[in-house]
């Protein structure tokens, strides 16, 4: 199997957590898979680390207004798409799965011209760019909201879930905050803007750290990679309390977040799967920066059936951040309410039901 899928943790995870579930359960080796991914992307630091045999091809990604570098774009499209080639011959797979992210466009694209197996999966309420261009060459198109099915060739849609559902779904407790010097019987708000940080949260973070530390909950911080050092020298003054933790990444998110009451952040289609695998209460900050806003129509339906609040980014701030983590923390039946509303949401068996659309095409 190829898998390829990139650029944010959102297209990468549901990727490894579906080869997981597949050597778990004995369908494919080590040596049997292969991810393409990018240099630049997030895949190429993630993959690797997992032991996954991995390899990059050069891709770009189209803007949205025509423009000189479109053309350079379209031509190193085409050139992706013939190392993709090159690459599928080798390796030989019996089917391609693409995760979404330009990456996966060229890959799942000369996979499909050279009549291998192909599926698309498309994690957000709202198709990518690069899942909706593949879905006329791809042989299915595997969704985790209903709602997006209209987007794709009707007869080629299978719902089927996010696989990282799958994967999270049966973690327990297991007292891993403890490794970040926190206690796991205090109760826990996770804050973090998605696989790469916010910069808007997480200047809401800092404006509200001095209050966090005065509660009774504990508070653990993502701040994204990229914004870690600012972040620490923006804190460089703040008497953080002991119940407070900033990281720069939280490497093993399935092991942490069963430990955890309840979360701050971005409405990204992926760790919303979590959450509702989980039934963990949730304050959703929908991105703005988004093709179609897809995290509003994302977090939306969490927020439809009462599993999650909403604040708009434009509303954010320190203030209005503790307030809205006030609530919730000071309220269990509350957050007891939003859990069960997010966990009738969830897809515990996504990967099995994925692995059942490649059997289906494979066999
Ligand atoms: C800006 C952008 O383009 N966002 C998109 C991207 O989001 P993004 O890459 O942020 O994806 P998600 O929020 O869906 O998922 C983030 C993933 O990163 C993990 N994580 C996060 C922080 C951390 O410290 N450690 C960690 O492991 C989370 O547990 C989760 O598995 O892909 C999603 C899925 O297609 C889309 O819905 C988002 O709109």
């Amino acid at each position: 199997m190829i898998v390829s899928g990139g650029g944010t943790g959102g297209h990468i995870y549901p990727a490894l957590a579906l080869i997981e579930e597949l050597k778990k359960r004995g369908i494919a080796k080590n040596n049997e898979i292969l991810y393409v991914g990018t240099k630049k992307g997030l895949e190429s630091r993630i993959v690797p680390d997992q032991g996954i045999h991995f390899t990059t091809i050069k891709v770009q990604g189209f803007k949205r207004s025509l423009s000189l570098e479109n053309f350079k774009t379209i031509s190193e499209f085409i050139q992706s798409v013939q190392r993709s080639k090159k690459i599928v011959k080798k390796f030989k797979p019996d089917v391609v799965i693409g995760t979404g992210g330009y990456v996966s466009g060229a890959v799942v694209f000369a996979a499909a011209r050279l009549h291998i197996p192909t599926i698309v999966h498309e994690q957000n309420s709202v198709a990518g760019v690069t899942n909706k261009f593949l879905s006329h060459f791809a042989n299915k198109v595997a969704i985790a909201f209903p709602s997006v099915a209209d987007e794709f060739p009707h007869k080629k849609v299978v719902m089927t879930g996010n696989p990282r559902a799958q994967q999270v779904a049966g973690m327990k407790p297991n007292d891993r905050l403890s490794e970040f010097g926190l206690d796991a019987t205090i109760p826990t708000l996770l804050i973090f803007g998605g696989s790469r940080g916010a910069e808007k949260i997480n200047q809401a973070f800092v404006e509200a750290a001095p209050a966090f530390s005065k509660r009774t909950y504990q508070v653990l911080f993502a701040s994204g990679q990229v914004h870690y050092d600012a972040i620490q020298k923006q804190l460089a003054d703040v008497q953080l309390g002991k119940n407070v933790v900033a990281v720069p990444y939280i490497q093993d998110m399935p092991e942490i977040l069963p430990d955890v009451a309840a979360i701050v952040g971005r409405a990204g289609a992926t760790s919303l799967a979590e959450i509702t695998a989980l039934g963990i209460p949730s304050i959703l900050i929908p991105s703005p920066y988004v093709t179609h806003n897809h995290q509003v129509k994302n977090a939306q339906s969490l927020v439809d059936v009462g599993a999650a609040k909403m604040i708009t980014e434009d509303k954010l701030d320190g203030a209005s951040l503790l307030a809205a983590a006030d609530e919730l923390m000071s309220d269990a039946d509350a957050r007891q309410q939003m859990a069960t509303a997010a966990k009738q949401l969830g897809v515990p068996d996504a990967s099995d039901q994925l692995i059942a659309v490649m059997q289906e095409l494979t066999d």
